[in-house]
């Protein structure tokens, strides 16, 4: 099974081009949706995070407040260092957890696929074969994200704790350049995804990959 990580910068289109990668037929976890499992009431980062910033933020229910927390770090970068000490570990373990358990499945797939928006600022992209980098310009990115109900400070937080476009392009082994409309990044990931079956192909018979610079899609 090919191992795969696809990051991009926030807003860049990385959610969009995992459904269609999953549409194709990849196993996709994105690190998010991990994330939103550890913060409901009975999560293993409820108890750590309380400890760390107080009851202030849970829900009534017990869970992780997303919202109070946004808050926190959009006010305080060092809360925003803190949020990452103590998810990030989890995050890494249940990925793990999940490849393990796809690579052990009778009729498992071909590829699988972890999104995250941090996979290179955390050094973990070195533990899958590929690299799938999604990038978009700045201002595109900033509207996207402002369209999805994030608010400019938060925004902007959040950046600054990514490491820029050309970081992460230096160590991709694709670079999907998503500034265009929607149906051309429909085509540009069937195109990527004829290379990661490539590539899986490659891995089932023990061949090395191909190395070189990154393929730009
Ligand atoms: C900061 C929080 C509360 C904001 O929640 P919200 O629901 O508004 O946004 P969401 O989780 O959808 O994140 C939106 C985007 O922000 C960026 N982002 C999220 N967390 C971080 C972070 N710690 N550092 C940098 N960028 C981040 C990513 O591009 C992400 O896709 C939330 O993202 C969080 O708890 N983050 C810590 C966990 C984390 O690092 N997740 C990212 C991948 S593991
Ligand atoms: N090519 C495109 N044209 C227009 N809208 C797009 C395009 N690609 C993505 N979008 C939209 O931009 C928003 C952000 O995209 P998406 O959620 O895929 O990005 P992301 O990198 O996963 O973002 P985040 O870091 O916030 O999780 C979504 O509303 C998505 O529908």
């Amino acid at each position: 099974m090919l191992r795969v990580g696809l990051t991009g910068g926030l807003g860049a289109g990385k959610s969009t081009l995992a459904r269609f990668l999953a549409q194709k037929g990849a196993a996709v976890r994105d690190a998010d949706a991990v994330v939103e499992e550890l913060y409901l009431p009975q999560g293993t980062a409820v108890l750590p995070l309380v400890r760390a910033f107080g009851e202030r933020i849970l829900t009534a229910q017990g869970g992780v407040d997303r919202e109070k927390l946004k808050k926190l770090v959009a006010a305080d970068p060092s809360a925003l260092l803190m949020l990452n000490r103590i998810v990030h570990p989890l995050v890494r373990a249940e990925m793990a957890r999940w490849l393990e358990e796809l690579e052990h499945r009778p009729q498992g797939p071909l590829v699988a696929v972890v999104e995250a928006a941090l996979l290179v600022e955390t050094g973990s992209f070195r533990s899958y074969h590929r690299l799938v980098v999604v990038t978009a310009p700045l201002s595109v990115r900033r509207e996207r994200a402002a369209a999805s109900g994030l608010s400019l400070e938060a925004v902007r937080r959040l950046m600054e704790a990514q490491a820029d476009d050309e970081t992460k392009r230096k160590v991709a082994h694709y670079i999907v350049d998503n500034s265009g409309t929607l149906a051309e990044l429909e085509a540009k990931a069937e195109a990527l995804w004829q290379h990661l079956l490539a590539d899986a192909q490659a891995v089932a018979e023990g061949r090395p990959l191909s190395t070189g610079p990154a393929l730009v899609l």
